[in-house]
């Protein structure tokens, strides 16, 4: 098996670990991008147009991180190659008139991919290169440390605007992140914030103007963050994520009936329908 440090520089990392219901190899590694640099991997989403969090791209990206983790990298930089979007979320197309199986397969794949980043081991930095509405902000909280290139995109957790609800480990994310307060106002109103908004309220650590600059200021932060003996660092970081990855942890199944009962009913169908109407009427 290679390892991430093996491999030639830049080069992709093929996913290689085998699951009944993992995608295979071929169609996940193509919507996540591997490259090795010295000490740590660039992590770059790669399902254009929008980076959506269809179930195959959340297991690819869970996929990644095992693969990460297993060869000991100590670090990344979770980024999008999408020209100007990080992630637009959830794939909306994944809620709306889905079968059951599928759509259990597609909670419960988050809930693995949300544990696995927040609790991550790894010092993670988001290098949040475009729009991240939602779950696409969910992924950039669960990182370390947030970079944001400036301009006119978005950040916040929308989904009221959508007819839907942030659940409790969402709210303990973003509690976490930007404190009771902030979050109260932020998720009752789906606020997206500019990125000017979103580095005054905290929820990115730093702005930088272009992509050349964001590169080198995520390494630096990544850099930064791997100085500090591990171990200490990682358990520092649980003192503060600990309980919600405990709460999910134990009520997994409860929030993916939830989660599933909610989205099935008849109200947020309609919702949905409404907005993905509203997508595709733009182009
Ligand atoms: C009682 C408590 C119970 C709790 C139970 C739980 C309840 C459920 C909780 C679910 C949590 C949900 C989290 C989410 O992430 S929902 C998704 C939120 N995302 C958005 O609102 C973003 C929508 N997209 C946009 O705003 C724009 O697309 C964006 C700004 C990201 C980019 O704009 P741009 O102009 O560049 O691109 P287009 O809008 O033209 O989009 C291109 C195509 O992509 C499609 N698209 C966009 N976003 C999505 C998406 N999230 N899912 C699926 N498809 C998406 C869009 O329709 C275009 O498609 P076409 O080219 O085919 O038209």
């Amino acid at each position: 098996m290679m390892s991430v440090t093996s491999i030639a520089r830049n080069k992709v990392l093929p996913f290689l670990r085998k699951s009944t219901k993992m995608q295979s190899t071929a169609s996940l590694s193509s919507l996540v991008k591997l490259e090795e640099k010295q000490g740590y991997a660039v992590v770059s989403m790669q399902k254009t147009p929008v980076n959506s969090l269809s179930l195959e791209m959340i297991q690819a990206l869970s996929q990644s991180l095992i693969e990460l983790e297993k060869n000991k990298c100590k670090g990344i930089i979770l980024t999008s190659a999408c020209p100007g979007i990080f992630s637009a979320g959830l794939d909306i197309r994944e809620m709306y008139q889905p079968t059951d199986d599928r759509l259990n397969q597609f909670w419960s794949s988050l809930q693995t991919l949300w544990l696995q980043l927040y609790g991550s081991k790894m010092a993670t930095v988001a290098l949040i290169n475009g729009h991240a509405p939602a779950g696409g902000c969910l992924l950039a909280m669960c990182c370390d440390s947030r970079i944001m290139l400036n301009g006119k995109s978005k950040i916040g957790l929308n989904e009221t605007k959508l007819g839907i609800v942030a659940p409790s480990w969402f709210k303990d994310t973003f509690v976490n992140t930007i404190g009771v307060r902030q979050s109260e106002r932020a998720l009752q109103l789906g606020s997206l914030f500019s990125p000017e908004e979103a580095l005054k309220i905290g929820l990115v650590d730093k702005l930088v103007p272009d992509m050349e600059t964001a590169t080198a200021v995520a390494e630096a932060e990544l850099k930064e963050f791997l100085q500090i003996p591990g171990m200490a660092r990682y358990l520092s970081k649980m003192k503060i994520r600990e309980a919600a990855i405990k709460d999910l942890s134990e009520t997994r199944e409860a929030d993916l009936n939830q989660f599933v009962n909610f989205a099935k009913t008849d109200a947020v169908q309609k919702g949905l329908g409404l907005y993905l109407q509203s997508l595709a009427k733009k182009n």
